[in-house]
This record gives C-alpha cells, sequence and structure tokens, in this order.
C-alpha cells in the first residue's frame, strides 16, 4: 500500500502554514485522515517548515501506531487521533500557534461572533476550552487536550463551529478536506485580529444578531433558503 498522494497533500497543507503567516518557526501541523485505508498522516515533530519534505510525513492508523515513517509524529497526534475519532465527516485537522487566536485561548476566552465576517464561516462564537489540571494529564495535557476539546463540543455541530481555542496552548481547526482545514484557520486568525481591535476600541461591542449569523453561515455553507433574491429590486 502506498501514501505518497496522502503524504503529498498533507505536506502541501502544512506548507501553506508559514505561507499564510500563522505559524513562526516549528509551531503548529497538519493532519489529513483516510478512514477508508484506517490510517492519517501528519508533520513529524520539530521539523521545520523549510526543510519538511513529503518522505518526512509520519502514518499512523486509528489507534496511534507508526505505520511508516522514521521520525517522531507531531507532538499534538493524540489530539489530532481524538477528533478523528469523536468528529465525523472531518478529514482534516490544522494546529496552528497564529497570534491573535492565541491571545485569545491564552485570555481563556471565547472568540464573539461580532460581524459577517466571522458569521461566513463560523454559526457562533469560537469556544475556548477549560483548564486542564495536572490530575487529569498526569503531566501529560495532549492526551487530555482531545477530550476537553470534545467535551466543550457536546452540544455545538463540529461542521458548523469548525475550530476551537484550547486554553493555554492555541488554535485548532478541521474541515472535510486539508484546503478547507487550512482555509478555515486562516479565517479563525483574521476574525480574531477584528474582533481583538474592535474589542480594544469598544469593549462592550455587541455580538452580531443570530438572523445574521445564520443567514451568512448558511448560504455560504449550501442552504438555498438563506441566499435571498438576487434580482431583487434595490431600495431607493
Ligand atoms: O505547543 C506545542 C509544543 O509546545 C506544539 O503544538 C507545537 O506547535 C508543535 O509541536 P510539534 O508538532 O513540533 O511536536
Amino acid at each position: 500500500m502506498t501514501f505518497s498522494a496522502l503524504k503529498e497533500e498533507c505536506l502541501a497543507a502544512n506548507l501553506d502554514l508559514p505561507t499564510t503567516g500563522l505559524v513562526d518557526l516549528t509551531f503548529g501541523n497538519v493532519s489529513v485522515a483516510d478512514p477508508e485505508r484506517g490510517v492519517f498522516v501528519i508533520k513529524p515533530s520539530g521539523v521545520s517548515y523549510g526543510d519538511l519534505r513529503a518522505d518526512h510525513i509520519v502514518v499512523l492508523d486509528f489507534e496511534g501506531n507508526v505505520i511508516e515513517g522514521s521520525l517522531r509524529p507531531s507532538s499534538d497526534t493524540p489530539t489530532h487521533r481524538y477528533l478523528y475519532r469523536h468528529f465525523s465527516g472531518v478529514r482534516s485537522v490544522v494546529h496552528t500557534h497564529s497570534r491573535n487566536a492565541v491571545a485569545f485561548a491564552q485570555a481563556g476566552m471565547d472568540l464573539p461572533c461580532l460581524g459577517t465576517t466571522h458569521c461566513d464561516y463560523f454559526n457562533g462564537p469560537v469556544p475556548v476550552t477549560r483548564a486542564m489540571t495536572r490530575e487529569e494529564t498526569g503531566g501529560e495535557y495532549e492526551w487530555e487536550t482531545g477530550k476537553v476539546i470534545v467535551e466543550r463540543f457536546r452540544d455545538i455541530d463540529p461542521l458548523e463551529l469548525p475550530a476551537v481555542l484550547v486554553r493555554n496552548h492555541g488554535p485548532f481547526a478541521w474541515g472535510v478536506t486539508a484546503a478547507k482545514a487550512i482555509e478555515t484557520a486562516v479565517a479563525l486568525e483574521a476574525i480574531a485580529d477584528m474582533a481583538l481591535k474592535t474589542l480594544l476600541l469598544n469593549p462592550s461591542a455587541e455580538a452580531a444578531p443570530a438572523y445574521l449569523r445564520t443567514r451568512h453561515f448558511f448560504r455560504k455553507h449550501g442552504s438555498s433558503a438563506y441566499y435571498g433574491q438576487v434580482n431583487r429590486p434595490l431600495p431607493d
């Protein structure tokens, strides 16, 4: 069995992280899953983006066994694996340390839905997870990160809200393809930047009304009910 197409897709998505400005140094990682073949592929830990090649990408099964690759998989691998197990339909997970999203994660704040830029990608505030404790993690917080994310999504559809802010760490975004997950991570950083500036200008800025949120999210994500009539006469 060859995994070269999957590795190439993963490599391209990982290389998008520095070019989109979402990471510094070796922070961040992207994985891509192929559930039909029972595997996912991920960036190796600590390898700089400038040096990264397709044959560095590590192939694992969903039990966490390395199937192919001589380098250690990303330290965030348990989180990616947990998300694939619990979020059906997700085929790619992107983790970055993009600065504005990290600022909200470190502040322990949900990223509020303040305007249509946000609503186009996320049908609600991007949630922050609860703090993890040493007792729970035994010092291995990567093993608990997936758990606290999934716990936070108990009443949230991960395909309508395709990102999270992990408290004291940073953002994870996901999608049905690697390209879509990267696009979502870019959108997340853009709206975090806008929200931070909005809240500096007006700490009491109000969330976008619910009707605006659903209209923007669903018209961009396939529901014709929210498109409106394109040839409607313009108001005077
Ligand atoms: O926060 C951390 C490590 O402290 C990680 O999330 C890094 O962003 C990437 O780790 P590797 O993928 O290189 O192991």
